[in-house]
C-alpha cells in the first residue's frame, strides 16, 4: 500500500482517490492526502488549479464524484452535520448573508451546534473578541463592513466553533485566510492558527498564497498543478527553488535576516 495511505489507527483526514470534473474538465485527479492532528499543511498552487475544489470536497461543500474521504477511518458521508461540526471547522472564501446580522451574531453562529450555558458561550466570545481585537467591530451591521473586517469575523465565527469542541482530534480548513487582511492581521490570524495547532492538537489545512507565509508556519506542504497534488512532504523537502519555479515560474531565494533571526523565502518573476 502507498506510504500516503498507511493510516489504521490513527485520527486522521484521509483522502483516497478523489476525482471530480465539471462539464468533463477534470477539475482534480487522483488526489491522495492525509492531514493530521497538530500538524500545519499548507496548500499552494496557481490559480485554477483546484485548492478551492480540493477543500469543498473533503467537506461535504462538493458531492464526492469519485474516491473515498475518511475521518478517524470512517467515511464523512455517515457523519451527520452536527458530529461533523464538531470535528472540523471550515473557512471558505465565499460568504453571503442575505439578511441582516450584527457582525458579533455572525461569531454566535460558529457555536450552533453547541448546547452551551450563557457564561460559557460568553467566555467563548469574549476569547476571540480580545484575540482578534473585535470590539469596535462587534455591534456594527455585517452588511457595511469592509472586506478585511468580515474575513475577521468570519474567522472568528470558525475559531469558536473549534474552540468549543471538546472533541480531541479537530481539524481545521481555511481557504485563503489572509484574504483582504492588512499585514498586521495577516499574521496575528495566522499566529493565532499556530497557537491554536500547538495547544489543542488541531491538524490545519490551509490554502496560502503567499509563499513565504506558508514557509513560515507550516509543517507540511501540498504543492498542486493542473489538479493534481505535485509535490508533498515536510516544508523542508517541498519549498525548493526547483519546485517552485516548476509550479509557479518563478524565481526564489532563501534569506537569512540578520534583524529578524529567520530565514525568510523570497520570489521575484
Ligand atoms: N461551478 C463551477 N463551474 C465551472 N467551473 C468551475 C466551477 N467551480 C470551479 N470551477 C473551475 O475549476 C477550476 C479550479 O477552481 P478552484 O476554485 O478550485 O481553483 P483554486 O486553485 O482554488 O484557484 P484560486 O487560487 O484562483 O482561488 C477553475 O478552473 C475553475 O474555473
Amino acid at each position: 500500500m502507498d506510504k500516503v495511505l498507511q493510516t489504521k489507527g490513527r485520527k486522521v483526514y484521509k483522502i483516497k482517490n478523489l476525482n471530480f470534473s465539471i462539464q468533463k474538465r477534470e477539475i482534480l485527479k487522483n488526489i491522495d492526502l492525509i492531514i493530521k492532528p497538530n500538524s500545519f499543511l499548507s496548500i499552494v498552487g496557481p490559480n485554477g488549479c483546484g485548492k478551492s475544489t480540493l477543500i469543498k470536497s473533503i467537506n461535504r461543500n462538493l458531492d464526492i464524484q469519485k474516491g473515498e474521504v475518511y475521518l478517524n477511518d470512517i467515511s464523512i458521508d455517515r457523519y451527520s452535520d452536527r458530529e461533523l461540526a464538531l470535528k472540523r471547522s471550515v473557512l471558505n472564501q465565499s460568504f453571503f448573508f442575505p439578511y441582516s446580522f450584527k457582525a458579533i451574531e455572525i461569531v454566535e453562529m460558529g457555536l450552533y451546534a453547541y448546547t452551551l450555558s450563557s457564561k460559557k458561550k460568553k467566555e467563548i466570545i469574549n476569547y476571540i473578541v480580545n484575540k482578534l481585537n473585535l470590539e469596535p467591530l462587534k455591534n456594527k451591521d455585517y452588511q457595511g463592513l469592509s472586506g478585511g473586517e468580515k474575513q475577521k469575523i468570519q474567522f472568528a465565527r470558525v475559531i469558536v466553533q473549534l474552540y468549543a469542541s471538546k472533541e480531541k482530534e479537530k481539524f481545521l480548513f481555511l481557504d485563503e485566510p489572509t484574504l483582504n487582511l492588512d499585514i498586521y492581521y495577516q499574521y496575528k490570524i495566522l499566529d493565532l492558527t499556530k497557537e491554536l495547532q500547538k495547544d489543542l492538537e488541531i491538524g490545519v489545512c490551509a490554502i496560502l498564497h503567499d509563499i513565504n507565509q506558508a514557509y513560515l508556519y507550516s509543517d507540511e506542504i501540498v504543492m498542486m498543478k493542473s489538479g493534481e497534488i505535485k509535490y508533498f512532504g515536510e516544508t523542508k523537502d517541498i519549498l525548493t527553488y526547483e519546485n517552485i519555479f516548476d509550479v509557479f515560474a518563478v524565481e526564489s531565494e532563501f534569506v537569512y535576516s540578520k534583524k529578524l533571526k529567520k530565514e525568510i523565502l523570497i520570489t521575484i518573476s
